[in-house]
């Protein structure tokens, strides 16, 4: 008989799952290699199922730590055909949780390096995997996926935690390890973001970030059902390809710019870069950048008084040592019309950033840079603020 889980399912957040239980509910009937050298998978369940540490084992499932485990065979079997896995392949997996994808992982690729932050999990599925002699395939990292260094491999497979799906894209789209393709199960609605394009009402700065370095395929959706315990959130599959020709662009300074264009993303552009404190930080970064030695409006100076007029014609303050600097508030007024003109000249004035393409962006920031205008000030520290600041809106 089984055993009573020792919580209800919905009591403070976390689950209890039997082990019995939730083999039994394992769809593993694709397992045709193993079926075939060690006789029918209900053995094999059985076997895993008789082993006395799992038949007195339960796990307390954590929604802090995303654990909803994927149940369906079909859906198991279709994340695994729409990866394209080589038998040549090591594929990186996150969160193999009790082993459902990994074990049909194992049984297409090369390798599976799987990274668990879950003590329980990863020793469920050491012995899941040894059952069916597949562990010499299979490294196991003991560790939060956002912590640690990842090894080599070529494409990612995973149902993720979904409260690590942000940042974890963005280590993998701008980690240090060239990929091949991320399958990936997210939620539904971070799905929709991820794909949406120009004009669509989800458009939005996290498409526009990925979108920069990576196309974004929709595989399917996937029912809350296909999870245990099931989850209040519905999923899709989507397979993210990073891309062989992406444009070559200071990533910090592309993620601060779009992060200003969106800030108000049904405002035009005019409007959200005609706001006071946005333009004092611009100015303050662009000072930051070294255009100080450049342009005058950047050593504003109240004690000043003579005024002249610069070779653009603009309205320059004499201090009392002879050097041109502008008050504070001129220099925010100059700064704000150089800034409005800009956006003017190239018709991006009354355009909303909802239905800018990224080609239309990049042409945008080029025009701001080559006016010495600029949107992050700390050029050293690239790759933890742009992952910092990547999809945040
Ligand atoms: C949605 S479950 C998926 C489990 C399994 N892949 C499946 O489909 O049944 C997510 C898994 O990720 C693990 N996890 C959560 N946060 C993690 C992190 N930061 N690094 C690595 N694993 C994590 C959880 O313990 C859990 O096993």
């Amino acid at each position: 008989m089984l055993q009573q889980p020792k919580f209800p399912w919905f009591s403070r957040n976390i689950f209890v799952l039997h082990c019995q239980q939730l083999l039994r509910a394992l769809d593993c009937k694709l397992y045709h290699n193993h079926i075939s050298k060690h006789g029918s998978i209900d053995d094999t369940v059985d076997k895993f199922q008789t082993t006395k540490e799992n038949a007195e084992c339960h796990f307390q499932l954590y929604k802090s730590k995303g654990q909803h485990l994927l149940t369906s065979g079909r859906v198991l079997d279709s994340i695994v055909k729409s990866s394209n896995i080589k038998a040549t392949d090591t594929v990186l997996e996150i969160g193999p949780g009790t082993g459902n994808l990994t074990l049909r992982l194992l049984q297409a690729a090369s390798k599976v390096v799987a990274i668990e932050i879950d003590k329980r999990m990863a020793e469920a599925l050491q012995k899941r995997v040894a059952e069916y002699g597949l562990e010499d395939r299979l490294t196991l990292i003991r560790e939060d996926a956002m912590k640690t260094e990842f090894p080599h491999f070529d494409l990612v497979v995973a149902n993720i935690p979904y409260g690590i799906s942000s940042p974890l894209i963005a280590k993998l789209l701008f980690g240090t390890c060239p990929f091949r393709s991320a399958t990936l199960l997210l939620q539904k609605e971070f799905a929709c973001r991820l794909l949406a394009n120009p004009g669509d009402s989800e458009f939005n700065r996290l498409a526009v970030n990925v979108k920069l370095v990576a196309a974004v395929e929709h595989v399917m959706n996937v029912s809350k059902r296909d999870f245990f315990p099931v989850p209040k959130v519905d999923s899709s599959i989507v397979i993210i390809r990073p891309k062989v020709d992406a444009p070559q662009v200071d990533l910090n300074e592309w993620c601060a710019f779009t992060r200003t264009c969106f800030s108000k993303k049904n405002k035009t552009l005019g409007a959200t870069f005609k706001q006071k404190k946005k333009l004092n930080e611009l100015m303050r970064i662009s000072c930051f950048m070294g255009v100080s030695k450049e342009t005058p409006m950047l050593h504003p100076s109240s004690e000043s008084s003579d005024k002249y007029e610069d070779a653009e014609g603009v309205e320059v303050l004499n201090d009392p040592m002879g050097n041109s600097t502008p008050s504070l508030e001129t220099a925010v007024s100059l700064f704000k019309e150089k800034v409005i003109k800009i956006l003017r000249t190239s018709g991006f004035e009354d355009k909303r950033p909802l239905k800018i393409s990224i080609e239309e962006l990049l042409h945008l920031l080029s025009l701001f840079n080559e006016n010495k205008i600029y949107f992050h000030g700390n050029v050293e520290d690239v790759s933890n603020t742009a992952l910092d600041t990547f999809f945040e809106s």
